[in-house]
């Protein structure tokens, strides 16, 4: 735990693993700033700072990282949270949708009736890389009627121009590198 008098600066829990999960990646770990209280709250309280008064009616979150950083969104911004999760685990009805991303490629899906026509929804990650994974969600969302209100991060790795996917879309990240 850290003292609560100190500025928090979220990038100071945040640490680099060269060559992770494959040669060539420099992974940024986010680990570090979950496991201390005051820096995770920071970055929640922070997030829900920039959302408030946005009226956002749902949160979806991609698993897994996305689900840590969600949920505790969609609480505090009084709306409901709504999972993207890989391939094979959701037990209704469900659409899902193929992406690249910095180190392979996936699938993600979604319950069909978990996004109402119309519905502002904010799209909450923990990290933007090449931007794959949230122009996936952001897919899933608009196929069933959603309007993205806002795309938002704890990190964004600005020099692999994520940003430049997802330009029709409003992108807020807390940390940039
Ligand atoms: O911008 P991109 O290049 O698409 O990369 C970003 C995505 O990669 C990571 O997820 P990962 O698929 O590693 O899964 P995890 O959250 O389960 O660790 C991260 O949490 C983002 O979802
Ligand atoms: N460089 C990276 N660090 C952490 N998570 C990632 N997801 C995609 N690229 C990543």
């Amino acid at each position: 735990m850290s003292s609560t008098s100190e500025p928090i600066r979220l990038e100071d829990r945040i640490r680099d693993i060269q060559d992770f999960p494959q040669k060539g990646v420099l992974f940024k770990d986010i680990t570090p700033m979950l496991q201390d209280g005051p820096y995770f709250r920071a970055a929640i309280e922070r997030l829900a700072a920039h959302y408030s008064g946005a009226d956002i009616q749902a949160v979806v979150g991609v698993e897994s990282r996305g689900f840590i950083f969600g949920a505790p969104l969609a609480y505090l911004l009084n709306c409901g949270f709504v999972p993207v999760r890989k391939f094979g685990k959701l037990p209704a009805e469900t659409i899902n949708i193929e992406y690249a991303l910095e180190y392979g490629t996936n699938i993600v899906e979604v319950h069909k009736d978990a996004i109402k026509p119309g519905q502002r929804v904010l799209i909450v990650d923990d990290l933007l890389a090449t931007g794959g994974t949230v122009e996936a969600a952001i897919e899933l969302v608009e196929k069933l009627g959603g309007h993205i209100a806002g795309v938002a991060f704890l990190v964004e790795l600005s020099f692999l121009k994520g940003r430049e996917h997802l330009k029709d879309h409003d992108v807020f990240a807390l940390i940039k590198y």
